[in-house]
């Protein structure tokens, strides 16, 4: 079986002057209580996860939960304090200081929440700069440079300036740059957070394109549920420096780990969430259906019939009913009732 691309065990970075007192052989000894008497902030805490290749993991957290911290270990920009952080199944932070250089510069593309652009280098000169730093040549990184301008559809803007873009085309060239090296893993750290909501959804949007064609590992951080929706193959919710819990968005729905992740999740977009095969019910013998419908479905796209009909739906698994789904049921579902409960 492959290694994950990275994956964290034990991991935790602690901020203070007494923070190394509280590792022994490698390993966080201490709890929050005795950190914080000793003035210690645990930035993060006692982390461990697995990114596959080609997945779009997300970090989501509220501000101060450790996101950024986390992803700054997972980038090699930030050594642990304790635990390690494996590339390709090796530990990072044993890699010399120049192949770990080598290691961002070519298996790594970063996007940021404020652009970073070079205000006195044009368009082209931004996104050619990774490979100028890489020392390819002029014309290689030009034609590199081009390619990745119109990947994210800002041809004819080569030679402007970032002052001379709107937040939206910036980030677009944020993104031209963080792919020219053509990187194995993609960070972005709430990359569209300085962006109004209809220039988000369209950015969140062009993220999927993209990954559509290039299939990156991406590490996509943001306190936003609906763009985590949107975009991830599976959500880490962070608090206070631990992971709560690792799932896809349904999971975190369904089957919340901590009280946490219950009140994180509750007003998650169920409709967009939820897929038939969380909905359904037992199917009654012998039942006439109103129709059929996949079990990997997501609701909004049936609510509709369902909504409309008096009979129940029957749920497909592999061409095997393996469940039903009816009005109620979806109802339910949906304003967050129990099975059975009143509904005054
Ligand atoms: N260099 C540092 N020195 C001391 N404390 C730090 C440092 N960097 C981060 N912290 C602390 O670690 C905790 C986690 O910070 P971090 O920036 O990782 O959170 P975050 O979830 O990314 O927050 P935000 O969403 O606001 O960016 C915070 O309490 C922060 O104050």
């Amino acid at each position: 079986m492959s290694h994950p691309v990275l994956a964290c065990r034990g991991v935790a970075k602690l901020y203070g002057p007494k923070a190394r007192r509280f590792v022994t052989d490698g390993r966080l000894t201490a709890d929050a209580a005795e950190l914080a008497a000793a003035g210690v902030t645990a930035a993060v805490r006692d982390v461990d996860l697995e990114i596959a290749r080609g997945q779009t993991f997300v970090i989501m957290g509220l501000s101060g939960s450790g996101k950024s911290t986390l992803v700054r270990c997972l980038s090699g920009l930030t050594p642990p304090t304790a635990g390690e952080v494996l590339f390709e199944g090796r530990d990072l932070f044993r890699f010399s200081e120049g192949e770990l250089i080598q290691i961002r510069r070519h298996q790594m593309g970063m996007v940021f929440q404020h652009f970073a652009l070079l205000p006195h280098l044009s368009v082209l000169g931004n996104v050619a700069f990774p490979l100028e730093v890489q020392g390819r040549p002029r014309a290689v990184r030009e034609a590199k440079a081009l390619e990745m301008i119109k990947l994210v559809g800002l041809s004819g803007r080569e030679a402007r300036f970032p002052r001379e873009l709107s937040g939206g085309q910036q980030q677009r060239v944020g993104i031209a740059r963080s792919l020219a090296a053509d990187p194995d893993v993609w960070f972005l750290d709430e990359p569209f957070s300085a962006l109004d909501p209809l220039i988000r959804r369209e950015m969140q949007d062009e993220v999927l394109r993209l990954q559509g064609m290039l299939k990156k590992t991406i590490v996509f951080i943001t306190h936003d549920f609906d763009e985590a929706v949107r975009i991830a193959d599976r959500i880490a919710i962070m608090k206070d420096g631990r992971v709560e819990q690792i799932g896809t968005a349904e999971e975190l729905v369904m089957s919340p780990a901590t009280d946490y992740v219950r009140a994180f999740t509750r007003e998650a977009p169920k409709a967009k969430i939820l897929t038939a095969r969380s909905v359904m019910r037992p199917a009654p013998a012998g039942a006439q259906f109103g129709g059929l419908i996949d079990a990997r479905a997501r609701i909004v796209t049936f609510a509709h019939q369902v909504g409309a009909s008096d009979a129940a739906f029957g749920v497909v698994d592999n061409g095997r009913i393996i469940g039903a789904i009816d009005r109620l049921a979806m109802i339910d579902m949906l304003v967050g009732r129990e099975r059975g409960a009143s509904a005054a």
